[in-house]
């Protein structure tokens, strides 16, 4: 079985600097274009791989699952069932009304392990239902009958933090028909009333928090929250977090100093885990998991969804503003995520508008679509931000114009088409930005991600295809 996998090329993104450990390679290797068919969401998925490193003693070889054959029938309801309580299997909400019937190929590859206590590292492409994965096993495992944190999942944005709290509110919401206590979820976010959720936090300890970093660790250094009962810890999208300068010493504090791995069983989620097999020794090495750590890999030959088809069109920086109103036109999403790039410090200095302030005014003024126009980035107040992502998930219909601050987890599954209207700084940006498109898993739809770009962008571009393995068909104007 072991050694199946081992000539199937692995997909890796190569940071420049890697914290898990010294990168092995400076420049990015070049891979072949690869293409493979999609699995079915009922067929096992023949290019995911699960790695048991205690199993293969620090070899890092890879291991085929060995998902059942019969899996045809094989519902959510059939695999939570004994783990996950019954009124919560039972709810109408999460079976039928929202269409969690089938479980996606991570949802099928790793809740039988997850429900055995073992650390696990989820790395499955974006919009493949890894959050409902660690929150079935979150349900599994907390009784709501305690007063106490049982589960903690930690998450880089404010955005994705509400996120999550909103799909956590709705699965452990208190049943109507049965005599069962819901439990409770707090989110401890930045920008969040922190004097508010103190008192909540003395007064009764929510059973489930999503927390960003920062928020967490106030929270537990001012000694007003403790680890000390959790049973789960989850860490969504934990290479953005390793990677930030800002968050990775805290996370690492969380994961060894505030708590212990022996004394939780602790879960990392991401669709981008560069250097993985570092990244599995380290956790291990480092003791943010157990020696146990299982990686599962599913689509890894595959990064991103198959539902993206992608395109470029080069164009000069003048004329990008009309190019994108003449794509607009030509393509008429249904809802659609323009990402712009950062302005830079001395861009900032020279007091120069952002590109989104730009952008914004340029739509406003020679858009005529239906959409509605919406803005999204970091200096916006955090009441802004959140009015920004509350009128979008009110219905769809939108144009909302971002940094790559909505590029991580957020899910707005009516979004048909991703324009970058700057290209992102790294292929694991791409990877991010393109997955915010695409994210019905079981739809055929196929959704669209448009490139503007320079003529000396074609080889970033380029670059980008190589380390993901898509190919980017040209526009011409
Ligand atoms: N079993 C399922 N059946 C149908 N839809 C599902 C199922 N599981 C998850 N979904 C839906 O799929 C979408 C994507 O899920 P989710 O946000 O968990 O993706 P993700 O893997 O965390 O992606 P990302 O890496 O971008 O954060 C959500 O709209 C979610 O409701």
């Amino acid at each position: 079985m072991a050694s199946q996998l081992l000539s199937v090329p692995s997909f890796s993104l190569l940071p420049k600097v890697s914290p898990f450990h010294p990168p092995l390679l400076s420049t990015p290797r070049k891979l072949p274009l690869f293409h493979s068919t999609t699995c079915s969401p009922l067929q096992s998925s023949s290019n995911s791989r699960i790695t048991n490193l205690q199993a293969v003693t620090n070899t890092c070889s890879e291991t085929e699952s060995n998902a059942p054959t019969e899996t045809t029938a094989l519902t959510l309801r059939n695999i939570c069932q004994g783990f996950v309580p019954e009124h919560i299997l039972h709810r109408q909400a999460l079976m039928e009304e929202i269409g969690f019937v089938f479980p996606t190929d991570i949802q099928r590859e790793a809740l039988p392990t997850l429900f055995t206590g073992r650390d696990c590292i989820l790395h499955a492409q974006t919009g493949s239902g890894k959050t409902l994965t660690y929150l079935l096993l979150i349900l599994s495992l907390i009784n709501p009958q305690r007063s106490s944190v049982q589960a903690v999942v930690v998450v880089p944005t404010r955005e994705l933090g509400m996120q999550v709290t909103k799909v956590a509110r709705m699965l452990a919401a208190k049943s109507t028909d049965v005599e069962v206590k819901g439990c409770t979820v707090m989110a401890l976010l930045d920008g969040g009333m922190l004097r508010r959720h103190k008192s909540w936090l003395k007064a009764e300890p929510p059973a489930i928090v999503v927390a960003t970093v920062a928020s967490l660790c106030h929270m537990l250094e001012k000694h007003i929250l403790r680890l000390d009962s959790v049973k789960v810890l989850v860490v969504d999208e934990v290479d953005f977090l390793f990677y930030s300068s800002k968050q990775a010493g805290p996370v690492r504090k969380l994961l060894t100093s505030f708590s212990s791995c022996d004394k939780r069983q602790t879960v990392f989620a991401s669709a981008s885990i560069p250097q993985h097999k570092h990244f599995v020794h380290d956790c291990m090495q480092q003791k943010w998991t157990k020696r146990d750590v299982v990686h599962i890999h599913v689509s890894a030959i595959t990064p991103m969804p198959l539902c993206l088809l992608h395109k470029f069109i080069v164009c000069g920086k003048k004329n990008k503003h009309q190019v994108l109103l003449a794509l607009l036109e030509s393509d008429a999403p249904e809802s659609a995520i323009i990402f712009v790039g950062e302005q830079s410090e001395k861009s900032k200095k020279a007091g120069n508008d952002p590109s989104t302030t730009l952008l914004i005014e340029f739509l406003k003024t020679s858009y005529n679509g239906s959409l509605e126009i919406l803005l999204l980035e970091e200096d916006m107040n955090f009441n802004s931000r959140a009015a920004s992502l509350t009128e979008i998930r009110q219905g769809g219909g939108f144009l909302l114009v971002s940094t790559d601050i909505a590029a991580r987890g957020i899910d707005l599954p009516e979004t048909t088409h991703i324009f970058n209207f700057d290209l992102p700084q790294t292929a694991t940006d791409y990877l991010h930005r393109a997955g915010r498109a695409g994210r019905k898993p079981f739809s055929d739809r196929k959704c669209i991600v448009t490139n503007l770009i320079t003529s000396e962008e074609r080889f970033v571009l380029q670059r980008f295809e190589n380390e993901l393995m898509f190919s980017c068909e040209e526009l011409m104007l």
